[in-house]
């Protein structure tokens, strides 16, 4: 099977291009590719497919297998890998994901995408559709009991579920401990990616991620728009602004256009490099 390594600042996936690949089962590929040790090393695996709705479309799955409805810095490398290896020759196109269709802008230089504008769609806070356990019809601010201790969190979906906690400090914080257990909290019926957040101004936050199916990754894209909805919600950043993401791997400009309530994701895409596994053994 051909690959392409890339990341979104440091949220990296062993892409295929399905133009000209067939995966027969993506679920197996995606945990043994994304084995740090006996694969490839990923935080997962993206499908880059053909579409009769979009330019291409993106089919993901996290590192454990779980299929994603949506990840924001992979779309980033699907639209550069499109640009790049000649799927489109266009600087504006769409792709089809399991939450709709999403539009996307891309700067070239030397040649290639250096930086892609997501629209990431409007912010779903229905409690229902997002979904978590609630008797209030959105989640702003709320008490959950994790690990024996209370904490106040906001729940948004941007097609996949996140839940934002702010706290003081988020270097020092236990994520291997504390993720896992809000990422299966019975709260969440399909799990839940939870975002821990500092707030450094009106226009700033830092924020550190357990992923639902890969732990803690560099950078989540889906996630720094989810916390820019909150923080904005919250009162903590300006409304109508842009909205810096600090993550561990990188930074994120978010801006949540009240005029037509998207959100919209601007953030670099790169790729490593290209390679060849012998999949046989999966079947493949
Ligand atoms: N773990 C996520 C999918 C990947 C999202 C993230 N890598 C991004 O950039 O948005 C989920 O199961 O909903």
């Amino acid at each position: 099977m051909k690959f392409t390594k890339m990341h979104g600042i440091g949220n990296d996936y062993v892409y295929v291009n399905c133009f000209k690949e067939t995966v027969k089962d993506p679920s197996a590929v995606a945990k043994f590719v994304s084995d740090r040790h006996f694969g490839i090393g990923s935080d997962g695996l993206i499908l880059i497919k053909p579409s009769d709705i979009a330019d291409c479309e993106m089919d993901m799955y996290n590192l454990d297998g779980s299929q994603g409805a949506m990840c924001g810095n992979g779309i980033r490398c699907v639209a550069k890998y499109a640009y790049d290896y000649g799927i489109v020759n266009k600087t504006s196109i769409s792709v089809a994901t399991k939450s709709g269709v999403k539009y996307l802008d891309l700067s070239i230089r030397d040649g290639k995408v250096s930086m892609v504008k997501v629209n990431m769609g409007a912010p779903i806070l229905q409690a229902s559709l997002i979904p978590v356990v609630s008797e209030d019809e959105q989640v702003i601010d709320a008490p959950i009991e994790v690990n024996g201790q209370t904490y106040r969190f906001t729940a948004v979906s941007m097609g996949n579920p996140h839940a934002i906690v702010y706290m003081d400090d988020v270097d020092g914080l236990d994520i291997e401990k504390i993720g896992p257990s809000f990422e299966s909290h019975v709260n969440f019926p399909d799990r839940v990616n939870t975002e821990f957040v500092r707030v450094i101004d009106r226009h700033t936050v830092q924020m550190r991620v357990w992923e639902r199916g890969s732990g803690e990754t560099l950078a989540c894209g889906t996630g720094a728009c989810a916390v820019a909805v909150s923080s904005i919600l919250n009162g903590l950043v300006d409304r109508n602004q842009p909205v810096t993401v600090k993550l561990l791997g990188g930074d994120l400009n978010i801006f949540w256009d009240e005029s037509d309530d998207q959100v919209y994701m601007t953030g670099p895409a790169t790729t490593v490099f290209d390679g060849e596994i012998d999949l046989g053994f999966l079947g493949e």
